[in-house]
């Protein structure tokens, strides 16, 4: 069980730290990756490739403006690819839509623009589905977020 997390760019690493103490958080192992389709598109194809067999069980893609770092890793693995699009211009709707607007047949799990933690969450409750002992972690982590909510006496 590992998770690979890939950036378009080293400006973007910020972004992969953020998921990274999420699955940190949660034990899951993680590497991460600066690979881009546009700079680096046949390492980033060679990569996506090779994923399963390196034993990445999932993919986490972020980049920003034309980011097509998700869909072409996806394009190349059938693991699944949990795409993030960052806000690096447009306030990040140019990359949104180049992450969700995915053809059908090759589908990218498209999270908020910047939510890499949320992609972290979300790859941990997929591999939850499989580990008894990260679905308990989970459901911990789900409990502690009740807390401060409820009717407030100001
Ligand atoms: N969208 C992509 C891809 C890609 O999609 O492969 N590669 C780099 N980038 C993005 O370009 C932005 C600017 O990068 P620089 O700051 O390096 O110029 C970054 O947010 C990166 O994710």
């Amino acid at each position: 069980m590992k998770v690979a997390i890939l950036v378009g760019s080293e400006t973007d690493l910020n972004h992969a730290r953020a998921a990274a103490e999420v699955l940190a958080q949660f034990e899951v192992p993680c590497e991460v990756y600066v690979l881009s389709a546009h700079r680096t598109p046949i390492e980033t194809i060679q990569f996506a490739r090779d994923a399963e067999r390196n034993g990445f069980s999932l993919i986490i893609a972020m980049a920003g403006k034309a980011a097509h770092l998700p869909g072409v890793v996806a394009a190349n693995t059938i693991l699944p690819v949990i795409g993030v699009p960052l806000s690096a211009s447009l306030n990040g709707f140019d990359a949104l839509l180049s992450v969700a607007q995915m053809p059908t047949g090759v589908p990218v799990a498209c999270m908020a623009i910047d939510g890499a933690k949320n992609a972290a969450l979300f790859a941990v409750s997929i591999l939850a589905l499989n580990n008894a002992d990260l679905k308990q972690k989970l459901l911990l982590y789900r409990e502690s977020l009740k807390k401060g909510s409820g009717k407030k006496d100001l």
